[in-house]
């Protein structure tokens, strides 16, 4: 089953309006790569001029987080429309620092995904593990519970179309990736919960990144693994490096 690979940068908070324009700029012709879709998640202020500035290259643009309901008295949210109108195509939902510093749940994550889905964005679901709970030996029920109820509701059709992305909270920022062969055996259980959710057509479909201290110099080992689609990277998508993670081969 051949899926195309798909690179996102995370760029978290990071990165002023004017600073993710020279950022951008500077990228642009270091990512292109017909074979990967490549996707910047730029803060919210800067999402019209990144979806202005990569008008004319292969590069689409994704949020870091929405809000799952359409509009109102939620202070400091931002709506799904919001995003679809100004050219946003991708969201980044349940990333574990939003389950860490910002209380989201499994339960808050599926919303969004489902609210993210009628709008027409893709969504990228994040899942992964503590160190604990990788020592308990729990990371494969964990991960289950969190795709399975990501995902509830979640029609055959439209599961296809999103991507998951399974982010051991240990390698994150830490420089400390999980082996390729970790990463393989995460991804290949996602794939399987997906196939008992749905079917093999729906499992084979689905894209699944790794993300975790992914930089140029793993990419290609981690890149490799059959049932990883790719990566959501964060440190090294803020600079020149970002250009051989996409261009990883
Ligand atoms: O979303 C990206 C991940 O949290 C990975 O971040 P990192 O590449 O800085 O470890």
């Amino acid at each position: 089953m051949m899926r195309k690979m798909i690179i996102a940068g995370n760029w978290k908070m990071n990165k002023t309006p004017r600073e993710a324009l020279a950022l951008i700029e500077e990228l642009k012709p270091l990512v292109k790569n017909d074979d990967v879709d490549v996707v910047f998640c730029t803060p919210y202020v800067s999402l019209v001029l990144a979806v202005e500035a990569t008008k004319d290259c292969n590069i689409e643009i994704g949020a870091q987080n929405m809000y799952f309901e359409e509009s109102g008295a939620y202070t400091g949210e931002i709506a799904p429309n919001m995003l679809t109108e100004i050219g946003v195509k991708y969201v980044v939902l349940g990333h574990s620092e939003r389950r860490e510093y910002f209380g989201e749940t499994n339960e808050i994550v599926n919303k969004k995904v489902l609210k993210a889905i009628e709008h027409g964005l893709t969504p990228i679901i994040c899942c992964g593990e503590t160190l604990e709970q990788r020592e308990q030996g729990i990371t494969v029920d964990l991960i289950r519970a969190q795709i399975k109820v990501a995902l509830k509701d979640v029609a055959k059709e439209d599961a296809k179309n999103v991507v998951l992305a399974y982010e051991p909270i240990w390698a994150i920022g830490t420089g400390k990736t999980a082996t390729s062969k970790q990463a393989e055996e995460v991804c290949a259980a996602i794939r399987q919960v997906v196939k008992e959710v749905y079917d093999q057509e729906v499992a084979d479909a689905v894209r699944i990144q790794y993300g975790g201290s992914v930089n140029a110099g793993n990419a290609k080992e981690l890149f490799a693994m059959e049932n990883i689609d790719g990566g959501l990277v964060g440190g090294a998508s803020l600079k020149a490096d970002f250009g051989k993670v996409v261009n990883y081969k």
